[in-house]
């Protein structure tokens, strides 16, 4: 097998803080042991504070942990920082790495000259990633200027210029709409295909996980407690889906069998009903509710990732 990408052996961090007058140690994450090969979309997903901003800085190297050991791209992240910034290409949804003031070609010009890129090696990878991202229509733009979508997408192209092996993604489509969501996981999906980049990507979207990975890492308390398929994932804590059905007229709750009926609106026009789809069907439940009354719309939801890491944390009695 090749070397893996990304490999950690028992890695932990603890932090001490301040606790009144006492100090505390906060496990941040702990025994963390997980290999990444090269080629693989790996969602890295758990609560607020579950420890996975501190492992992606350990991963790049901006955190020394405390105890275990870290290989990312075949190197040590904090000894060899400067060489695994050329492997490695950061995405924080919620910080911006460009500069400011800058337009986003001088950005872009600043970075290649970071990372050594040959003139014609520079002209040819901006020129890609400005069309297959769209950022050509605010090149000149200053970067405090760009609404959110235009800055994600220059945050983008700016991280891949050096064309990593690696790209980690730190909420990449928070606070985006729906079209810009989908053009950014549209652009992840090609980029991949065509480099065999690596991707590894923290998001409470279950939309980015659905669409852009193919193995789930769930993390609790700092702990990995899962390492599977999105499905699988689901499975284990049989995640529901809810049917949401605008009716005709206003109706009394629904009681479907095998759903959980959790709220009408408008009066009765619009319910919404949970179902574990391991005991029924959307097409089932949808039949049931129509021998009742009839259905103008209907739409089915997705447990989101919020939803699914709940629900283990709370089968496994948090
Ligand atoms: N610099 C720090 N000093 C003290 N405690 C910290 C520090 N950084 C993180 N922690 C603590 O470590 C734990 C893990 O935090 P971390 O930011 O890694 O979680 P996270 O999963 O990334 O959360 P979020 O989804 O909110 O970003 C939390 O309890 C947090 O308060």
């Amino acid at each position: 097998m090749s070397e893996p990408i990304i490999e950690t052996d028992a890695l932990g961090r603890d932090f001490s803080v301040r606790d009144g007058l006492r100090r505390r140690t906060v496990v941040a994450v702990d025994d963390l042991s997980l290999r990444v090969e090269a080629g693989e979309s790996v969602g890295y997903i758990g609560a607020n504070g579950a420890g996975k901003s501190t492992t992606i800085k350990m991963l790049t190297g901006i955190l020394v942990p405390t105890r275990g050991a870290a290989r990312t791209c075949g190197l040590r992240p904090v000894a060899d920082r400067r060489r695994l910034a050329r492997e490695v290409g950061v995405v924080f949804g919620q910080r911006s790495q460009l500069w400011w003031d800058l337009s986003v070609r001088e950005s872009f010009s600043i970075l290649a000259a970071i990372h050594g890129l040959s003139p014609e090696r520079e002209r040819r990878r901006t020129d890609e990633l400005v069309e297959r991202l769209e950022v050509g229509e605010f090149l000149g733009t200053a970067v405090r200027q760009l609404s959110l979508g235009q800055r994600m997408r220059a945050e983008v192209a700016a991280a891949l210029l050096h064309s990593p092996r690696l790209v980690i993604l730190d909420e990449p489509t928070i606070g985006l709409d729906v079209l810009s969501k989908q053009r950014l996981r549209e652009f992840l999906l090609a980029e991949r295909a065509a480099h065999d980049t690596t991707l590894l990507l923290t998001t409470h979207d279950m939309g980015d996980v659905e669409r852009l990975c193919d193995r789930v890492l769930l993390v609790d308390r700092g702990r990995l407690v899962f390492d599977g398929t999105l499905t699988g994932l689901s499975r284990t804590v049989g995640a529901q889906r809810v049917l949401v059905v605008d009716l005709a007229e206003p109706t009394p709750d629904l009681a479907i069998a095998d759903t959980e009926h959790l709220g009408s609106e408008a009066g009765g026009l619009r319910q919404r009903l949970a179902f574990d789809p391991e005991h029924t069907t959307a097409a089932r439940v949808l039949a049931a509710v129509t021998e009742r009354v009839e259905v103008r719309d209907l739409a089915v939801e997705e447990p989101d990732v919020e939803d699914v890491v709940r629900r283990v944390y709370s089968a496994r009695g948090r």
